[in-house]
């Protein structure tokens, strides 16, 4: 279970999101909604304990979670083999057989991330999170570069996989992702625009 309760996340000192709370169960996901600059990326780092809440109390064991932002998160001097064997070795798991199907890999296997396309790329960096085995996973924008084919493949891993084994999922995504999972507009919890700053600050 990830609990998240009254969590107010910052970015640069000033507030962006207030009083946030939810509950997600094992093996359910939570997709983000909410227009540019409202704070998506702002609660999930926040959540993820990439930086300090302002307030609130997010309850999940701190060694399952994982952040997978809008970058990649790749080693571009390494084939695709080594890339995930190196996340394999950091996390102390084996590379799963099934990873290289599940993000369209099984071609690209030897050759150098750096010349993967956009795409083959960020398949690649999604790919991680099927070798680190983390449970509670905060995805920003995973479908960036992605075309419709490797969406739903992405979209199947994590049903058929990641949440069908006890898995959790927060996704912020502009996308219909087509999984089942409920949606929450983070509208109504945008800070006010003075809260917590001198009334100058709203003006920078
Ligand atoms: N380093 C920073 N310092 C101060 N403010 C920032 C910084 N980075 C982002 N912001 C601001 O914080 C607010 C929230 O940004 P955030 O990236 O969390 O939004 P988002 O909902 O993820 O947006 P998008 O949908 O465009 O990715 C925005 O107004 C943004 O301009």
């Amino acid at each position: 279970m990830l609990r998240v309760k009254e969590v107010t996340c910052a970015r640069g000192g000033i507030p962006v999101l207030s009083d946030v709370s939810f509950d997600v169960a094992a093996g359910q996901a939570l997709v983000l909604r909410g227009p540019n600059g409202i704070g998506k990326t702002t609660l999930l780092r926040t959540l993820a304990g990439l930086q300090p809440a302002l307030s609130g109390h997010v309850d999940a064991p701190e060694d399952e979670l994982a952040y997978a932002s809008h970058a990649d998160g790749i080693k571009t001097a390494l084939s695709v083999t080594e890339n995930l064997q190196f996340w394999a070795d950091i996390y102390g798991n084996p590379v799963p057989d099934t990873i290289w199907e599940a993000f369209d890999l099984a071609d690209l296997r030897m050759r150098i991330a750096g010349t993967l396309s956009a795409g083959q790329k960020r398949r690649l960096g999604l790919a991680r999170l099927g070798v680190i085995g983390r449970k509670v996973l905060f995805l920003d924008e995973p479908t960036v570069s992605l075309d419709g084919f490797s969406v739903k493949l992405f979209a199947k891993w994590l049903q058929d996989t990641h949440l069908a084994s006890g898995g959790i999922a927060v996704i912020a995504t502009h996308i219909d992702l087509g999984i089942d999972a409920p949606e929450m507009d983070l509208t109504p919890f945008q800070a006010a625009p003075d809260a917590g700053g001198a009334a100058d600050e709203a003006f920078l």
